[in-house]
């Protein structure tokens, strides 16, 4: 049934296209997968070149069309996926806690996007898989220092298993693309300056508090 009160989905404000990239299996679908439907489904298969997932937010009383491109992160489509970058407003670099080896694959993934993207493309850094703390191997300072070494507009952490902080991730970047069009989201951040989100697993790295501890509990 619809719910008359709805506008329908294809009403919006504003249009941004969001890349989500990053090392195989690092959770990138079941994030999308998370912010379009709140699901987690532990079978998943591969991407195969890159899916597209649309879900129209709605912040502040302003409708944001986020169009989600997710790639695949195994290197025999990076042909494919590599030409989805330039039409891209904003990238989601995703890595997966508990596997160093895909931290250190962002500084890659970032030149790639830096090589096919657009030069005011907004980038953020997501460490997923958040719900294995006990096997983790990277440090959140650690994530902390590269967003802010490379410029990118914040770090978090998150859980799609959980549905921890997915949300928010987008609704993060949604903001920060805002901002970068000169509209401020949301009041409250108009007094508080450029920094968006405060939550105790996530950092925005332009405010100035930005060097103040970091704790890493998940309150979801
Ligand atoms: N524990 C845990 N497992 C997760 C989480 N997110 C994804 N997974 C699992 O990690 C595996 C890979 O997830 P995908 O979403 O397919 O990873 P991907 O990055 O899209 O992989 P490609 O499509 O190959 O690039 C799956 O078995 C998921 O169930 C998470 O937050 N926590």
């Amino acid at each position: 049934m619809c719910d008359v009160m709805e506008p329908p989905d294809d009403s919006f404000d504003f249009l941004f296209k969001i890349i989500l990239i990053g090392d195989s299996n690092v959770g990138k679908t079941s994030l999308v997968q998370s912010f379009s439907t709140g699901l987690f489904s532990q079978r998943q298969h591969n991407t195969i070149g890159v899916d597209f997932t649309v879900r129209t937010l709605n912040l502040d009383g302003r409708r944001v069309k986020m169009q989600v491109w997710d790639t695949a992160g195994q290197e025999r489509f990076r042909t494919i996926t590599q030409s989805y970058y330039r039409s891209a407003h904003g990238a989601l670099i995703a890595y997966d806690i508990s596997r160093r080896a895909t931290f250190d694959s962002v500084q890659r993934w970032l030149h790639e996007l830096q090589q096919y993207g657009a030069a005011n493309v907004l980038v953020a850094l997501i460490g997923n898989k958040r719900d294995l703390e006990p096997q983790r191997e990277v440090p959140f300072s650690d994530a902390c220092r590269l967003a802010e070494d490379k410029g990118m507009v914040a770090a978090l952490e998150t859980s799609a298993r959980e549905a921890c902080s997915v949300q928010e991730a987008f609704q993060m970047m949604a903001r920060h693309l805002l901002l970068q069009n000169g509209l401020s989201a949301c009041q409250e951040e108009e007094t508080r300056g450029p920094g968006v989100l405060l939550r105790s697993n996530s950092r925005s790295i332009n405010i100035s508090s930005a060097h103040t501890e970091q704790r890493h509990s998940c309150q979801c």
